[in-house]
C-alpha cells in the first residue's frame, strides 16, 4: 500500500485493489494469479494507478523508466511519457535485435531471463524499474542486476549513489 505523507492511505488504492481479479490455481495449482487485465478495462482506475507513480516521481530527475515485459510495459510507457523520461524495455530472451546484456531468474512457475539493449541506460541516470507485481522478487532482482551492470565499477561501492531503482506494487 502507498502511504501518504500524513500517514493516511491513498483513497485511490481501494478501487485499484478491487479492480484486480484474483484467479486461484492459475496457471497451475497453488498459484493465486493477480490479473490486472480487469483493471485495464476501467479507464479511471487504470489512470489512477499510473498517476500515483507520476505524482511520486515527478520532479525527481528521473531520466528513464525500465519496464519489465510484458505487463511492466503497460504501466511503464504512460509513466515514462508523463515524466518526460525515456522508456527502456527489459525483454524476454531473443526479442531485442541489438547487443544485449542478460540476467536469468527463477519464477513461481518456471525460469526465465531478461535482456536490455546495451547503451539504452548510461551511468549517472536515475531509473525507475516498473512491473505489475512482485511474487518471489526474482524478476525484480534480475532487473536491478541488469541495470547494475551498467554501473559495474561504482556499483561495487554503493548502488544507491548512482541509481534510483524503485518498484512498487499497485
Ligand atoms: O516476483 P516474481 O516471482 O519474479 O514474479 C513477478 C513477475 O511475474 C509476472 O510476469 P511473467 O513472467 O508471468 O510474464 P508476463 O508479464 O509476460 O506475463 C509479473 O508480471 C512479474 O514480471
Ligand atoms: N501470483 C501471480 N499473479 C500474477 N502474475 C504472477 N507472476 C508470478 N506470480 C504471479
Amino acid at each position: 500500500m502507498v502511504e501518504e505523507e500524513n500517514g493516511g492511505v491513498d483513497p485511490r488504492l481501494q478501487a485499484i485493489k478491487a479492480a484486480i481479479r484474483v484467479v486461484p490455481h492459475f496457471p497451475k495449482p497453488g498459484i493465486m494469479f493477480n490479473d490486472i487485465t480487469t483493471l485495464l478495462l476501467r479507464p479511471k482506475v487504470f489512470k489512477d494507478a499510473v498517476e500515483i507513480f507520476v505524482d511520486r516521481y515527478r520532479d525527481m530527475n528521473i531520466s528513464a523508466v525500465a519496464g519489465v515485459e510484458a505487463r511492466g510495459f503497460i504501466f511503464g510507457t504512460p509513466l515514462a511519457l508523463a515524466l518526460g523520461a525515456k522508456f527502456v524495455p527489459l525483454r524476454k530472451p531473443k526479442k531485442l535485435p541489438g547487443e544485449v546484456i542478460s540476467e536469468s531468474y527463477v519464477l513461481e512457475y518456471g525460469t526465465d531471463s531478461l535482456e536490455m539493449h546495451l547503451g539504452s541506460v548510461n551511468r549517472g541516470e536515475r531509473v525507475i524499474v516498473i512491473d505489475d507485481l512482485v511474487a518471489t522478487g526474482g524478476t525484480l532482482c534480475a532487473a536491478i542486476k541488469l541495470l547494475g551492470m551498467v554501473y559495474l565499477e561504482p556499483c561495487t561501492h554503493n548502488v544507491s549513489n548512482y541509481l534510483c531503482l524503485s518498484l512498487e506494487c499497485i
